[in-house]
């Protein structure tokens, strides 16, 4: 039909090939996601562990906002918070949420020497030591610190089921419920070692306000989780039923930058 027809067209006009004509920073010099070439990091002694500190009475409600699921947490106080690593002071939790692909092939934002793995978690943080808000903190250099966790395809996981369990209740855009007592940290590798360098909000605004801290070790999901992903609509009621088949940048230009490794 003609209006199924707009829909598709509008769908491809909104993917990341075209955001640099709304938003030129998408041609900036710091954008992410980028390849993490593991061979030309810098292990950086200086660079301390990293340190999560998330009160589960923190996790707010569970939303779908047409281009991902998110778990938004109170960010009106220093409850959840995480330090150390490569960051300055203290960043606030606000919200997690996930990328993936149309197959298990790929779905990550980041990819390592090329590999890219079927979803990717990220945990979004920013500094309310310095700012006084998540949106005023999005607009400057050090005011975002996100955790990305890979999703690598294999067994079921069990800490995931708790948000992929959910995800039926909030299908359509805009649908969000209750979501508390959830620790993101339960979504976690056992290992916290990671990669660092400094990049951008990778879905637009595209801001260069991303501290990244990349952890070298993936978590478990296997293929039925992420078909639940897959299963969430990324069109409103009132519109054609349209599936969220994929929502993750390709990689960026690294324009020189070092990504340094703990
Ligand atoms: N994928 S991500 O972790 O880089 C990320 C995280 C958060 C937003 N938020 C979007 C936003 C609205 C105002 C300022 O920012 C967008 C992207
Ligand atoms: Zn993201």
């Amino acid at each position: 039909s003609g209006k199924n027809k707009c829909y598709l067209l509008l769908q491809y006009f909104t993917g990341p090939a075209h955001w640099k004509e709304v938003f030129p920073v998408a041609n900036g010099d710091r954008q992410s996601p980028i390849d993490i070439k593991t061979e030309e990091t810098k292990y950086d002694p200086s660079l301390r562990p990293l340190n999560p500190n998330y009160d589960p009475a923190s996790a707010k409600i569970i939303l779908n906002n047409g281009h991902s699921t998110s778990v938004e947490f109170d960010d009106t106080v220093n409850k959840s918070v995480l330090t150390g690593g490569p960051l300055c002071g203290t960043y606030r939790l606000r919200q997690i949420h996930f990328h993936w692909g149309s197959n298990d092939e790929a779905g990550s934002e980041h990819a390592v020497d090329g590999m890219k793995y079927a979803a990717e978690l990220h945990v979004v943080h920013w500094n309310a030591e310095k700012y006084s808000s998540f949106v005023e903190a999005a607009r400057q250099s050090d005011g975002l610190a996100v955790m990305a966790v890979f999703l690598k395809i294999g067994e079921c996981n069990p800490q995931l089921k708790k948000i992929t369990d959910r995800l039926d209740t909030i299908r359509i855009k805009g649908k969000r419920a209750l979501f508390t007592n959830f620790d993101p940290s339960c979504l976690l590798p056992k290992s916290l070692d990671y990669w660092t360098y400094f990049g951008s909000l990778t879905v637009p605004p595209l801001l260069e306000s991303v501290i990244w801290i990349v952890l070298r070790e993936p978590i478990s999901v296997c293929s039925e989780q992420l078909a639940q992903f897959r299963s969430l609509l990324s069109t409103a009621e009132d519109e054609v039923a349209c599936c969220l088949l994929r929502n993750y940048r390709p990689p960026q230009p690294l324009k020189g930058r070092e990504v340094r490794r703990n």
